[in-house]
């Protein structure tokens, strides 16, 4: 049985009934990116956010052009690429979304990305951890389950970490498995809730099958499922062909993690997204959302016998990805 303290979580659908009203800056950190832009546009569509700020070393001012002229509320914002333009759009956020980052070519494994990612998303943390400490921030930028501890270790060494509102987005783990299993089992999506433990990066990506609507699925079904699922990204970085990896999914999931912090911070009870967040250990679990993040750390429950040996994989890549996040920051402050 699998009990670690792990903060990946459920998605769970609820009525909304808090007030669409309140006012809410959401800063995006990439926003001129292949991720960036379509999860500008979501954003921008989204009611809950009154105030978009867009954040990029090159075209976020020609981004935040584009989208104001969509005739929904939101003000949106381009920043200059400069120290002064990123704290400006980092100050009274309430939520930061950050996909800059290189993205993976085909042959590449998105700890290949480390070299480049890391110090951007650490020069990132910092300016962050000045403007908005209280902020919530959303790490999409790979290899996640090394830029998460990346940024930890930043809001640490200000004196400003607060494990409860930090996230490394791998939201789109789920949004697949959700729809591998459905193509599978020729269902609707929609109603298949699949949870996806550990990490965001091949074997440390675990899909819990027996807790979905389809417990029964075994053999080589549940193999090709299970790979399918750990695998997805390279599904989409091999079609792209050296063009990137996947960008549209990624901003739909990205926009929904943003939308359930925004409901929650807005007053709706029992949010519980699919989402990785950091956690005590950096090692995922189910997550209900409230006003200040994390709000419950819901227990892995009960696992089989296959899913305990994808765990047991899982965490021996996961904590060499975590250290070498933790030992980056020690080495390069
Ligand atoms: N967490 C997840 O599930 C996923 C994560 N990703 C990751 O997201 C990252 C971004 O991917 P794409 O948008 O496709 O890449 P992209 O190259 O299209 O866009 C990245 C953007 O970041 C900007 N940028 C670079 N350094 C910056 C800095 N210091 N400050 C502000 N902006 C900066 C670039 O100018 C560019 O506009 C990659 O690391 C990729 O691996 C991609 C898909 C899924
Ligand atoms: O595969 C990649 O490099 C991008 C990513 O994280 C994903 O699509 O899950």
């Amino acid at each position: 049985m699998f009990a670690a303290r792990q903060t990946f979580n459920l998605f769970q659908k609820r009525a909304f009934s808090a007030s669409a009203s309140q006012a809410s800056k959401v800063a995006v950190l990439g926003a001129a990116g292949g991720i960036g832009q379509p999860l500008s546009l979501l954003l921008k569509l989204n009611p809950r956010v009154s105030e978009l700020a867009l954040y990029d070393i090159r075209g976020g001012p020609g981004v935040a052009a584009d989208l104001s002229h969509i005739n929904t509320n939101s003000t949106v914002t381009g920043y200059s690429p400069d120290a002064a333009g990123l704290r400006e759009c980092l100050k009274d956020s309430e939520i930061i979304l950050i996909p800059a980052g290189v993205p993976r070519k085909p042959g590449m494994t998105r700890d290949d990305l480390f070299n480049t990612n890391a110090s951007i998303v650490r020069d990132l943390a910092k300016a962050a951890a000045e403007a908005a400490p209280k902020a919530h921030v959303l790490v999409i930028a790979n290899p996640v389950n090394s830029t998460v501890p990346i940024v930890s270790e930043v809001y640490k060494a200000k004196g400003v970490y607060d494990p409860k509102r930090l996230f490394g987005v791998t939201t789109l783990d789920v949004v697949r498995a959700s729809r591998f299993i459905s193509q599978v089992q020729k269902t609707d999506p929609a109603g298949e809730k699949v949870p996806v433990v550990g990490g965001h990066s091949g074997v440390t990506i675990v899909p819990l099958l027996s807790q979905s609507n389809h417990a029964s699925i075994a053999g080589e079904t549940r193999d090709a499922l299970v790979n399918r699922i750990q695998f997805g990204g390279d599904e989409v970085v091999k079609a792209k062909d050296g063009a990137g990896s996947a960008t549209l999914s990624m901003a739909m999931a990205g926009a929904r993690f943003a939308e359930s912090l925004l409901r929650a911070a807005q007053g709706e009870k029992g949010v519980i997204e699919p989402t990785f967040d950091q956690g005590i250990d950096f090692f995922a679990s189910r997550v209900e959302l409230g006003p200040n993040g994390v709000e419950t750390i819901h227990p892995v429950g009960q696992v089989n016998e296959y899913e305990q040996k994808l765990l047991d994989a899982c965490l021996v890549d996961l904590k060499k990805n975590i250290q070498k996040g933790v030992d980056f920051v020690k080495a390069n402050p």
